[in-house]
């Protein structure tokens, strides 16, 4: 499915690109931003290497612009060379079923709260399947846009913030029994790590399954990282969450994840608990640089640095 670029932005030494799709998934128009990095326009540095590419999924009400605005990505994109693409956060201007309920007034649900799964009640609620096979792939053929310059499938990264940090954390962890492509490594910022123990998730996942019990767990970091054996995966996985966050004790639950990690003594998994940060992206855009130094040296940006 081919991209319609709304609009080119120069914007640090790259370009920012605005562009919607049909897409089929969520069987709506989407809109998304890529940041193309300046080593993308400095042909002897790709020449060899691919520029690989990190997805940044964002939180509840979001759209592409917020992080793209307020994350500070870009300057650290330039830096090191991987380009960022911003996606939506659900399906946009679709007809919900009469019977279907959701609060207007409610913006934890419905549109800007896709939450990255694949309804099977709601059926644009696609997230799951978009962001893991359409968006990627889609991207990756655009070659009229990115020239095979930038890898979109294999060489790439993600990372996401309170509802994108759960989804980051959940393609990141279920992609290795998937048989599509994974990820070098995952990041979040205040992410819902345990959304089964909480109202976000447990609504969610009532209004996006028929059996919310039994799919939420297969969507649940914490339970997945309690459940299943990573012994033999060498995981990349950085969290970090602000103490001063309003939503830290009732929606995001870090330390239910901390206990499992601890319990289990599951290696590569590093959670920064951060004091004095809130939940917004002033604390989103300070953290940053040290994330994006994290997948860069994972992503072998930086190799001469890895210690
Ligand atoms: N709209 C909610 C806040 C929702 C919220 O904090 N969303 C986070 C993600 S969970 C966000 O990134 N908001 C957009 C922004 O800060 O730019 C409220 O009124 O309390």
């Amino acid at each position: 499915m081919s991209f319609t670029v709304e609009k080119t932005i120069k914007t640090c030494r790259g370009k920012l690109l605005k562009l919607s799709h049909n897409s089929a998934a969520l069987n709506c128009k989407m809109v998304l931003n890529v940041y193309i990095p300046k080593q993308f326009y400095e042909n002897a540095s790709v020449a060899k290497n691919k520029i690989p590419s990190i997805f940044y999924l964002s939180g509840l009400t979001c759209t592409p612009e917020n992080c793209t605005e307020k994350g500070f990505i870009q300057i650290q994109a330039d830096k090191y060379g991987f380009a960022v693409i911003y996606p939506d956060t659900s399906p946009r201007n679709v007809t919900f079923p009469k019977d279907c309920k959701i609060d207007p007034n409610d913006w934890a649900l419905g549109e800007g709260a896709g939450f990255y799964l694949d309804s099977d009640t709601l059926e644009n609620f696609q997230m799951g399947t978009y962001i893991s096979e359409e968006l990627p792939q889609s991207l990756a053929s655009s070659t009229d846009l990115f020239e095979d310059k930038i890898d979109f499938l294999k060489k790439r990264s993600i990372m996401g913030h309170s509802m994108g940090g759960m989804g980051a954390l959940n393609f990141y962890l279920n992609s290795f029994e998937r048989n599509s492509n994974g990820y070098v490594s995952c990041s979040a910022f205040s992410p819902v790590v345990n959304p089964t123990a909480v109202s976000w998730g447990q609504n969610a996942f009532k209004l996006y399954f028929k059996d919310y019990e039994h799919e939420g767990k297969k969507l649940d970091p914490t339970l997945i990282l309690k459940n299943k054996d990573f012994s033999d995966k060498n995981l990349n996985i950085l969290i970090s969450s602000g103490d001063a966050d309003p939503f830290l004790e009732n929606q995001l639950k870090p330390q239910n994840l901390i206990d499992v990690v601890t319990k289990k003594n599951i290696k590569g998994i590093r959670v920064n608990i951060e004091p004095g940060y809130d939940h917004s992206y002033f604390f989103v855009s300070t953290f940053i640089p040290e994330h994006c130094e994290f997948h860069a040296k994972k992503l072998g940006l930086i190799n001469h640095l890895i210690k």
